[in-house]
């Protein structure tokens, strides 16, 4: 049965949402959360690397202010630890950092480590913080991202693992298919949520795209988000344009064919917008 559209089951038996907003860059985060809220987003992609936590914490507690129909728990909030924050003091510290910046929303519902980057040392003492911040309560769920498979593994091997990771958010996008770690991730029930899914807007003039899009009369973002969903992903296109963000989130009234996905598919590509993490030490 297809999740699109659905909330999806995470390996703790919490939900995520089927897509999500991505904030990297967005400097004015209050606006862009608040609106993306206001037109049906509910998960927000956040980090301490962006500098714009404090931000997209206004936006949804503004958000929850003016609609009281909605509660916190609708609204899933995510971030992530920085590579200079890894080890289990240093973790822990972040941690807490992390929650205050968003005193109001008074837990985080995914805390990510952002990258495998620090060594194998770094990212199991990390590990142990973000469980014991699960203990707590402070956060409900913990994943990784940019995590390749040999990172996976060591996780899920480690005889200190109490709490598996809940995703694994990497670059995927038709020029960054990453067929191998996807399957691998979720043959392990983890989600996999896939960052860049517009790739940066870098390929968002690719003519096989442009034709696709054409021929339903929507943009080629649109069938960029919606062949991320078809492949059973969760993305989180960003925009700081107001504008785009209804359009980035309709992508429920049309369907992409098995030849319009081949078309998309280019297995044979590996061209990431961002780091490329996933293969280091
Ligand atoms: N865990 C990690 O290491 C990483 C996580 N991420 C997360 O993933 C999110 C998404 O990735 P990101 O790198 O931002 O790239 P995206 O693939 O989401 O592309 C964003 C670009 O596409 C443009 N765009 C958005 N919608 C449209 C549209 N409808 N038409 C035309 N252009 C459009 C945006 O422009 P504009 O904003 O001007 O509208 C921006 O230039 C990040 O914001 C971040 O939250 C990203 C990279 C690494
Ligand atoms: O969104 C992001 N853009 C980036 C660029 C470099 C390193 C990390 C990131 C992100 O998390």
């Amino acid at each position: 049965m297809s999740v699109i559209g659905k909330s999806i089951k995470l390996n703790n038996g919490t939900l995520i949402p089927f897509m999500g907003l991505g904030t990297w860059e967005v400097m004015n985060a209050d606006e862009v959360v608040e609106e993306g809220l206001k037109v049906g987003y509910r998960l927000i992609d956040t980090a301490v690397l962006y500098d714009n936590e404090k931000l997209c914490g206004d936006g949804i507690i503004n958000y929850l202010k003016k609609n009281t129909n909605s509660k916190r728990e609708d609204i899933y909030y995510v971030t992530k630890l920085w590579n200079n924050q890894n080890g289990y003091e240093n973790a822990k510290s972040a941690i807490n950092e992390c929650l205050k910046t968003v005193e109001g929303l008074g837990y985080i519902d995914l805390l990510l480590i952002h990258s495998p980057c620090e060594g194998k040392k770094m990212r199991l003492e990390t590990w142990r913080a973000m469980q014991e911040a699960v203990e707590k309560g402070i956060v409900k769920s913990i994943g990784v991202s940019n995590y390749g498979i040999n990172h996976l593994k060591e996780l899920l091997s480690w005889d200190g693992l109490k709490i598996k990771p809940v995703v694994n958010e990497i670059e995927v996008s038709p020029w960054c298919m990453r067929d191998e770690l996807c399957k691998f991730t979720k043959e392990n029930d983890m989600q996999v949520i896939a960052y860049a899914p517009l790739s940066h807007a870098y390929r968002l003039q690719d003519e096989d795209a442009a034709k696709i899009a054409e021929k339903k009369n929507i943009s080629v973002a649109q069938v960029l988000i919606r062949w991320s969903l078809q492949k059973g992903y969760i993305p989180i296109p960003k925009t700081k344009t107001l504008s785009r963000l209804p359009i980035n989130l309709d992508v429920l009234s049309f369907q992409l064919s098995e030849d319009e996905m081949k078309q998309l598919d280019h297995p044979n590509v590996h061209d990431p917008s961002d780091w490329e993490v996933t293969t280091c030490p």
